[in-house]
């Protein structure tokens, strides 16, 4: 799997850009999964959707959305939160009210404007993406001080989508 999505990364920052990336480590952080754990004394099943987990001393991955920024932090162990933290800054409108809002063209324009490059073939859905259409990913993260420590913020070079 890592693979495969290291290699499609390759193909889209080669052509644009001539640069070849290079990988030191990988992060896997699953949004969308159940698990039994421990809590309270207790092993229950957790299902996170739309949560990640971040026990003490886990990184974790906080994506901000396409052109914008996103964060590597290190989990807290909040038992309140059940280890848990957001997997994204979120919707700040829905896809329909984000196609209303923003052109295919504006979006495009936005992300060369920055320096970004779009690895995606089929452009028609990328209004709804927008990145006004999410949270202040700064905000967020400010929000959840309490369940993790941001350790890096990453500024967006590219964005490859399916
Ligand atoms: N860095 C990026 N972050 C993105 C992008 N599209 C969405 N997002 C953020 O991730 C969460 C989760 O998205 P989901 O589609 O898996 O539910 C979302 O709330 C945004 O904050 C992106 O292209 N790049
Ligand atoms: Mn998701």
């Amino acid at each position: 799997m890592m693979s495969d999505i290291t290699r499609m990364i390759d193909g889209w920052v080669i052509r644009s850009g001539g640069i070849q990336p290079e990988y030191s480590s990988y992060i896997n952080c699953h949004h969308n999964y159940a698990a039994i754990e421990n809590h309270y004394g207790k092993n229950v099943w957790v299902h996170r959707k739309g949560a990640i987990r971040v026990r003490e001393g886990d990184t974790g991955i906080i994506p901000g959305a396409m052109g914008s920024y996103s964060y590597l932090v290190e989990g807290k162990g909040n038992a309140e939160s059940f280890t848990s933290c957001s997997h994204g800054a979120g919707r700040r409108m829905s896809r329909t009210k984000a196609r209303e809002s923003f052109s295919v063209e504006e979006v495009i324009t936005d992300l060369k404007s920055g320096g970004v490059v779009l690895g995606k073939n089929s452009k028609a859905d990328i209004a709804e993406e927008s990145r006004y259409s999410y949270k202040d990913i700064d905000t967020v993260i400010a929000n959840e001080l309490d369940l993790i420590a941001p350790v890096k913020k990453l500024c967006t070079i590219g964005v490859v989508k399916g």
